[in-house]
């Protein structure tokens, strides 16, 4: 095991106690009225195709217009308060979102109501790149622009190895072999960007690729946690014209081009890509991909996601730790782990395309 760290860009900006946690996320639509609005506040200013909408639109009306992700994240943060009820840690707990309410700015208005002075944020993505670092890099900008006296905000840093996640993705992986048929193919899977956005990914001294290496390394750590020798690597939820290339193969090609060049019958499936069961997992994977590859006999065990257990609130406490006293932890990764900035800075110039 490689251990290796990765001094923030200004150490210390970014280290001392705090009076808060804020928990910052997507966002998710709470019933039907919800689907359009929430689609919208998604897509502004990023170019998704009209039908592209509507054919999500139809993924979310089958699910009841509703998300799954605001009470996953709920259960994230009341996990995150048992814990930091075990430690004897009176520390309030915030959530705020992108793209539904809990608005992230409305919450930080909240923050400036009680007082809140200094907080930590977790943005409930483990990797680098422009959907999962850069783009909350903004939220948590914005939030702070739009509000008056807003208290200062560090974020916790990217979490792809951090050995609790690892660990829990690695027992669940092995829980589905145990399920799933005797030499099952495992294939993880994480969702697709435009080859040019994980191009931009990461300070651009470092070379680029930043969520595509990130995936890869979180990838080869479960593996190799679970036991497993041979696996694959595939992306999913594509959108955006056909025209622009994005991370390939897909997971509905690859499944189903093994079945048919290779007549694999059965696969698990890990959404290494995805901290907990939302749409792209219970829509793409759940039912797309289930449905697609059924017709070519193939089975399809799905392993479980982390975000809901007491190890993952465990890892939040962890990175909590690392800005309190201004450490860094080992880490089994050899890929950067970036992102703990202050009040929604870049990792570096020029980072993530920005
Ligand atoms: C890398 C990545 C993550 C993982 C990192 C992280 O966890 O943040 C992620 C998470 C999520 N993406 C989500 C939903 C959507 N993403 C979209 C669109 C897009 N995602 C992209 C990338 C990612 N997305 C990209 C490159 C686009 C294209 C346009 C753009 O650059 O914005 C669209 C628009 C329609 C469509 O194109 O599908 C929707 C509705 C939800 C909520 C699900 C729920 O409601 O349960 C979650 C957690
Ligand atoms: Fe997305």
């Amino acid at each position: 095991m490689t251990a290796s760290t990765d001094a923030p860009s200004t150490p210390d900006a970014t280290s001392g106690q705090v009076d808060a946690l804020l928990v910052l996320s997507f966002g998710g639509p709470e019933g039907q009225d919800d689907v359009i609005p929430f689609l919208e506040n998604v897509t502004r200013g990023r170019g998704i195709p009209r039908e592209r909408l509507e054919e999500v639109a139809t993924h979310y009306r089958h699910l009841g217009g509703r998300s799954p992700i605001n009470d996953l994240n709920r259960e994230i943060i009341a996990n995150v308060e048992a814990e930091l009820a075990d430690r004897g840690r009176d520390l309030p707990v915030y959530f705020g979102n992108r793209n539904w309410t809990p608005m992230a700015e409305d919450t930080v208005r909240q923050m400036v109501a009680d007082g809140v002075r200094k907080s930590a944020v977790f943005a409930t993505s483990a990797w680098g790149g422009y959907s999962g670092c850069a783009q909350y890099q903004e939220d948590i900008a914005r939030a702070r622009e739009q509000v008056e006296g807003a208290p200062t905000m560090v974020r916790l840093r990217q979490f792809y190895d951090h050995p609790l996640f690892i660990e829990r993705f690695a027992s669940d992986l092995r829980e589905a072999i145990a399920s799933a048929a005797p030499g099952a193919r495992v294939i993880f899977t994480a969702h697709s960007v435009p080859t040019s956005a994980d191009e931009a990914a990461g300070p651009p001294s470092l070379g680029g690729h930043l969520y595509s290496r990130q995936v890869a390394e979180a990838s080869r750590l479960v593996a190799e946690a679970a036991g497993v020798a041979d696996y694959d690597l595939v992306w999913q939820s594509r959108s955006g014209p056909p025209s622009v290339p994005w991370l390939e193969p897909d997971v509905v090609d690859h499944v189903s081009e093994l079945a048919t060049s290779q007549g694999v019958t059965d696969v698990v499936i890990v959404p290494i890509g995805f901290i907990s069961d939302h749409v792209e997992v219970v829509w793409d994977l759940d039912t797309e991909l289930i449905d697609e590859v059924r017709e070519l006999g193939v089975t399809v065990t799905r392993c479980a996601t982390p975000g809901p257990s007491r190890e993952f609130a465990r890892m939040v406490l962890e990175l909590l730790d690392e800005v309190e006293t201004g450490s860094a932890q080992d880490r089994p990764g050899s890929v950067p782990a970036l992102g703990r900035n202050r009040d929604g800075a870049r990792c570096a110039l020029g980072c993530c395309g920005g």
